[in-house]
């Protein structure tokens, strides 16, 4: 069963958000910067908003690495929030002087409960009048924290097995990509440069085109991203359980982001439309053993890796924050009102990728994990080799 254990804590706009993750060996290589450029990565992308203009992402480690690498400890990572001097009033953990709080209240009243958030389920569930006890953590930003950790388990995954995990943007909007681009590892460099992270040159052309539409419109957009992984081993999940099961880890990671509505694993949906021999891989022989003549099934069957590319997609709605704002309740007058506005951002597709490696590198790391044990990183690479010598059938 799960061998890592994480967490997050932080609001959007409070001090900083901080994130541990514990269960990995001493001696993966893990650096500042490391999780700086993967935080940099995700602040990337055509259609985002004001604030990843000016956001730095401040990492600092607290605990759990010295120089350069993990020591077997949790491993404790913080992410400031560059605006925090802003909102430190706002966001005071200690009571403040309740004056300030009524003017704070007259100037940005939070009383209009945008559709699509978590606004107002969350103010009903939790007791509050206004939005902001909600809206704080609801928000996205929180997924710094995860890319921090996703940045840890990627180099796990690396020092281990040697395993890259990679993701493209495949649809935004009605922008599509050509079926059957896939990318690999070398390729990242490129996506990464592109403006929606997007592997065909021309389909990219049309995203941004339609990015420009909706924010002239006073619109947002969605879209679906593709998740790859290289490198995987054979065996990791298991069929003997449904909590065991890859695909099921997988898919509730890439659903636990924000705004994600839709997974697919491998053709997905699509293979429920097509007769079953068209449906799943046929085992051939080849050069270094048995391989699969397609890549249907995404590379896990009955919940266990099959050791060919994984591939997984994942859908995101359009951001719920339209500037046309949509229609809602004033919580304070019991009016029909326009839902609350604040900066946005028009289509973060593009960031919704690099949240979905962080969300697939930090399973697939527990998978890892799981099957090879472990207390530094040369036991279990010698795990993992042995596994593979002893392998009965290749
Ligand atoms: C990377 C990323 C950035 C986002 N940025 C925004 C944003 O600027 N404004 C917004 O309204 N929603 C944004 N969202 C989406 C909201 O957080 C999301 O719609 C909200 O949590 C409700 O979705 P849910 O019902 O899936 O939780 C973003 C989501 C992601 C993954
Ligand atoms: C801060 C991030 O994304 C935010 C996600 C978000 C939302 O409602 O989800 C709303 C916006 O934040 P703000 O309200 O401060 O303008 C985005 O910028 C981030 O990705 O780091």
């Amino acid at each position: 069963m799960s061998r890592l254990r994480w967490l997050t804590a932080g609001e959007s706009h409070g001090p900083a958000l901080v994130a541990t993750l514990e269960g990995l060996p001493a001696g993966v290589p893990v650096t500042t910067e490391l999780v700086a450029d993967a935080l940099a990565r995700r602040r990337l992308g055509y259609g985002r908003g004001a604030r990843m203009k000016f956001e730095r992402d401040e990492v600092t480690f607290l605990g759990g690495v010295r120089h350069g690498l993990t020591l077997g400890s949790p491993v404790a990572v913080m992410v400031g929030n560059t605006e925090w001097p802003k909102w430190e009033q706002v966001m005071a953990a200690d009571a403040v002087d309740p004056a300030v709080l009524t003017a704070l209240a007259r100037n940005a009243p939070l009383t209009r409960p945008r559709p699509g958030h978590a606004d107002l389920a969350g103010m009903q569930k939790y007791g509050f009048t206004e939005a902001r006890p909600i809206l704080e953590r609801a928000s996205a930003r929180e997924t710094a924290a995860r890319v921090a950790l996703g940045a840890v388990a990627t180099s796990y995954l690396d020092a281990i097995a040697g395993i890259r995990v990679l993701s493209h943007v495949v649809e935004l909007g009605t922008a599509k990509a050509p079926d059957g681009v896939r990318p690999v590892p070398a390729d990242v460099t490129r996506i990464d440069a592109d403006p929606v992270r997007c592997a065909d040159r021309s389909a990219s052309g049309a995203m941004v085109a339609e990015v420009d539409r909706a924010r002239k419109n006073g619109e947002t957009l969605g879209g679906v991203v593709e998740v790859l992984a290289y490198g995987l081993p054979v065996g990791l999940g298991s069929h003997v359980h449904w909590d065991r099961r890859l695909d099921a880890r997988l898919a509730g990671a890439l659903m636990g982001i924000q705004a994600i509505k839709g997974v697919e694993v491998g053709d997905g949906f699509e293979l429920a439309r097509v007769p079953g021999s068209r449906a799943h891989d046929e085992i051939v022989p080849g050069a270094g053993g048995l391989r699969r003549s397609t890549a249907r099934s995404g590379a896990i069957e009955g919940g266990v890796s099959t050791g060919e590319p994984l591939r997984m997609r994942a859908a995101m709605k359009p951001i719920a924050t339209v500037p046309k704002a949509l229609a809602t309740v004033d919580i304070a007058t019991g009016e029909a009102a326009r839902a609350h506005h604040q900066r946005s951002d028009v289509c973060a597709v593009p960031a919704a990728g690099i949240v979905a490696e962080a969300m697939v590198a930090l399973v697939l790391a527990d998978a890892v994990a799981e099957k090879f044990g472990g207390d530094s990183v040369p036991e279990t690479r010698q795990n993992l080799t042995g596994y593979l010598a002893a392998l009965p059938i290749r």
